[in-house]
């Protein structure tokens, strides 16, 4: 899987505006692109504000899990960037409409178990599911199973599903009672992914990812889950019925190849832009390979466009 053409690495102020005039809506990804971690990186905000002065509609497409929608804006406010929610797409959104929509559970009957953070919880919540494990504080303890308020009584048996995602605080404890639930079938509870990344970009280090922390269930319980953000297409058909856009006009951009242009390049978007400030290098943007494709752009990072137009 490979475009057909070498990508085109944006460098001078007429490659710019050819770009910006291709496109009348732009998907951003954020970890590696917007920000790492905390870190804004420089001319994000300039960048997002011209794109609005020139009337291109904006999205966020984030794997990351761990903030609900609500949380990511405020993020974007503590920036100065103002965003609307409907603007904001997560893996954490994405596998909470996966357990409504797909899975049709029952929120005042059917639970889900949790291995990763507050933004898989919230998500779930804000549809009315009851949602256990994650940040509860008793999986901080050491885990023994004779005194693990999660097993001592037995399991929940109102379990229907697991959704997995980047767990910063994950710890034995976790891991083990979240295999007790895949234990149980893939009949009697689902396994759900928040996202393949098995990396995540920070300032000056790469740290382990989603994929990672999910591996660690799905090899001890030996299933594998659905993933349901990037390069899954549910997203961007949600996004794309959400918003009635074109995709011939639409541009993904992210640093990932196998998931950010993977959805661009398989969603038939107008193109995608690589940004080299995240996970990927310039090496293997240009490298033809069979296990991700190529991007129809690239550039070292967001600010450098920016300044060839500002
Ligand atoms: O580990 C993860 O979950 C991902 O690396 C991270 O959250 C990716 O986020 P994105 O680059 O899609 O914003
Ligand atoms: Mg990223």
């Amino acid at each position: 899987m490979t475009t057909s053409t070498d990508p085109i690495k944006i460098a001078t102020k007429k490659e710019a505006e050819e770009f910006f005039n291709k496109f009348d809506t732009f998907l951003f990804d954020c970890d590696g692109v917007l920000w790492l971690g905390d870190y804004l990186l420089p001319y994000t905000k300039e960048f997002l504000d011209k794109l609005n002065k020139m009337g291109k509609k904006v999205y966020f497409v984030t794997n990351n899990s761990t903030r609900a929608r609500a949380s990511y804006q405020k993020k974007f406010k503590a920036y100065g960037i103002d965003v609307k929610i409907d603007q904001i797409y997560t893996s954490a959104f994405a596998s909470a409409i996966y357990v409504r929509d797909f899975l049709k559970l029952q929120p005042s009957k059917d639970k889900i178990w949790v291995l990763g953070e507050s933004g898989i919880m919230d998500e779930l919540e804000t549809l009315g599911y009851e949602a256990l494990g994650g940040t509860d504080p008793r999986l901080n303890e050491p885990f023994d199973a004779k005194t693990s308020p999660f097993l001592k009584d037995g399991l929940d048996p109102n379990v229907r599903a697991v959704i997995a995602g980047l767990d910063r605080e994950v710890n034995y404890h976790r891991l083990a009672v979240t295999l007790q639930y895949l234990r149980e079938g893939e009949d009697k509870v689902s396994f759900i992914g928040t996202n393949i990344d098995c990396t995540f970009p920070q300032k000056d280090y790469i740290v382990p990812g989603a994929g990672s922390i999910i591996a660690c269930a799905a090899c001890s319980s030996r299933r594998e889950p659905i993933y349901c953000g990037k390069p899954n297409m549910n997203m961007l058909d949600s996004i794309i019925s959400h918003a009635k856009l074109e995709k011939s006009k639409m541009c993904m951009v992210g640093d990932r190849l196998n998931t950010d242009i993977k959805f661009g390049y398989e969603g038939n978007l107008g193109g995608t832009l690589l940004v080299l400030s995240g996970i990927e290098t310039e090496e293997r943007a240009l490298h033809v390979t069979e296990e991700y494709p190529r991007p129809s752009y690239y550039v070292g990072k967001l600010g450098d466009i920016y300044e060839l137009i500002k």
